[in-house]
């Protein structure tokens, strides 16, 4: 049945005007004053905005990590997204060294089909870059519409990759038009940095901070980006959370490359205190790249604002504080490293980023949809609110006062990582394909109604012309 949203402020991530959206057969049909079709059902957005569903560029659901796995999976995990306003997620689909990418991708698609409410997608990690791999990719790419390569620069012995790699993935990406992602920091130093803290006798969560210093996450940004010129490539480094990366990231757009940056909620509104809360509570604040010292969280909101990075993510890695983060008592270098964000995200960038008056409301729909739709090639499908678009809508309350917390989250995480903060505006309604997965409140989804999406390539003219940047004189 059509359905047509009425008497709501529609905002993108160019616009913001009064009008009425309908909706027919999943993708809005049209956008206009006092929109009429017999038999549509009208629903009702009243001062409230209506937005482009969220995208998050950056899960891990159903992870493996550090001996045990994240708490949420892709049904829990994607309920809660939906909440939180966001109808896609692009997941981490790991791959190991002598596996087969098609079956490392046809793992991902066991963990999500059936189970995710709202679109996905997978980006694939790189572990090696042997002719195998290289003869692999390009049918990944094609067939799967995975367009994004990610490779970690830390987290030596399990996930890292080396510089060689990294190049080689660089190369294939220009060759293949895919993006590739970085975790930018130098894994050597901090395996070395861990040793000695541990040597020491330093065993607490806030050592895992202090052996993952800004510098070296700074610098492997840096390493990242000269790679990518010297490959006349493309680069998204994943989390960034410190001024020494944002600089990195500026300085190379500034060159002209395509190199984007996304940071997430934590860093913009935690610190690095977190980490010295008693009874090992700071194990619940352990991510990396780390929580950094609070100054930093201005150098990222400014870095949003003025566009040297683009995106947030969630980052999304929940493990429980009891039984999973545990298992790095007495040793921080065992601490499962993530945390629930995917719930708060869009609420939270909205309340501390436009009620506070750092991002504009058009800017802060790019942020959490637009600019990842460019990047990731879902746009103008997604990330948009136009005729012919998915219809993917958020009919958010800004007047709503609320406080986050465990105990009203839907993610299935014994805590949240912002509990007691006080926010204002919630999601009230949410759409995925023109069928409410959030209705007044209330989940009215479907495991499994969520669609895998293939993605086009990268094309840097749908991504941010860096020269527009420059003229602007941001950076
Ligand atoms: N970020 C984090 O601490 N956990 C998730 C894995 C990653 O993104 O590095
Ligand atoms: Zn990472
Ligand atoms: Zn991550």
């Amino acid at each position: 049945m059509a359905k047509i949203i009425k008497n709501g402020t529609i905002v993108t991530a160019a616009d913001t005007y009064t009008g009425d959206v309908l909706i027919e057969n999943g993708i809005v049909t049209g956008i206009g004053l006092n929109l009429e079709v017999p038999g549509a059902e009208i629903v009702d957005a009243s001062g409230c905005y209506v937005f482009p569903g969220g995208i998050d560029p950056h899960t891990h659901l159903d992870m493996p990590f550090g001996g045990t796995v994240t708490a949420d999976d892709f049904e829990s995990g994607t309920i809660a997204a939906a909440y939180g306003g966001t109808t896609t997620v692009i997941d981490f689909c790991l791959t190991t060294k002598g596996q087969p990418l098609q079956s490392a991708v046809d793992t991902w698609h066991n963990k999500s089909q059936g189970k995710a409410v709202i679109d996905y997608s997978f980006h694939l990690m790189v572990s090696e870059l042997n002719d195998r791999v290289l003869g692999e990719l390009p049918q990944i790419i094609e067939q799967e519409g995975i367009t994004s390569l990610k490779v970690f620069m830390a987290y030596k012995n399990t996930f890292q990759a080396d510089d060689g790699v990294l190049y080689k993935t660089l190369q294939a990406a220009k060759r293949e038009g895919a993006l590739v992602m970085v975790h930018a920091e130098n894994g050597d130093v901090i395996e070395y940095l861990v040793e000695q803290a541990l040597a020491a006798g330093n065993t607490d969560p806030i050592y895992h901070a202090l052996t993952r210093p800004p510098e070296l996450e700074g610098e492997a940004t840096g390493r990242a980006a000269y790679l990518t010129e010297l490959t006349d490539s493309q680069l998204y480094v994943v989390h960034v959370t410190c001024a020494e990366a944002v600089w990195k990231i500026a300085e190379a757009r500034k060159k002209g490359l395509r190199v984007y940056g996304e940071t997430c909620p934590q860093y913009l509104v935690l610190d690095q205190t977190a980490l010295e809360k008693p009874d090992f509570e700071g194990a619940k604040y352990v991510w990396s790249p780390p929580l950094r010292e609070q100054w930093n969280q201005d150098v990222l909101w400014d870095a949003l604002w003025n566009g040297s990075l683009q995106t947030i993510g969630s980052d999304q890695c929940s493990f429980d504080f009891k039984g999973q983060k545990d298992l790095g008592r007495g040793d921080f270098s065992k601490i499962p490293n993530g945390g629930p964000t995917i719930e708060d995200r869009f609420s939270l960038l909205y309340s501390e980023g436009v009620q506070k008056g750092r991002i504009s409301l058009n800017k802060f729909v790019d942020i959490i949809s637009t600019s990842s739709a460019r990047l990731f090639g879902l746009f103008p499908q997604k990330g948009t609110i136009a005729i012919g678009s998915d219809a993917d809508i958020v009919i958010f309350d800004p007047s709503v006062e609320r406080t986050l917390s465990a105990a009203t989250h839907h993610m299935n995480v014994d805590y949240n990582a912002f509990e007691g903060f006080e926010i204002k505006g919630e999601p009230v309604s949410v759409l995925s394909r023109g069928e409410f997965v959030i209705r007044d409140k209330q989940f009215v989804g479907q495991a499994g109604a969520g669609q895998y999406l293939r993605r086009k390539r990268f094309e840097a003219e749908t991504a941010f012309p860096a020269k527009a940047e420059i003229s602007g004189g941001v950076v």
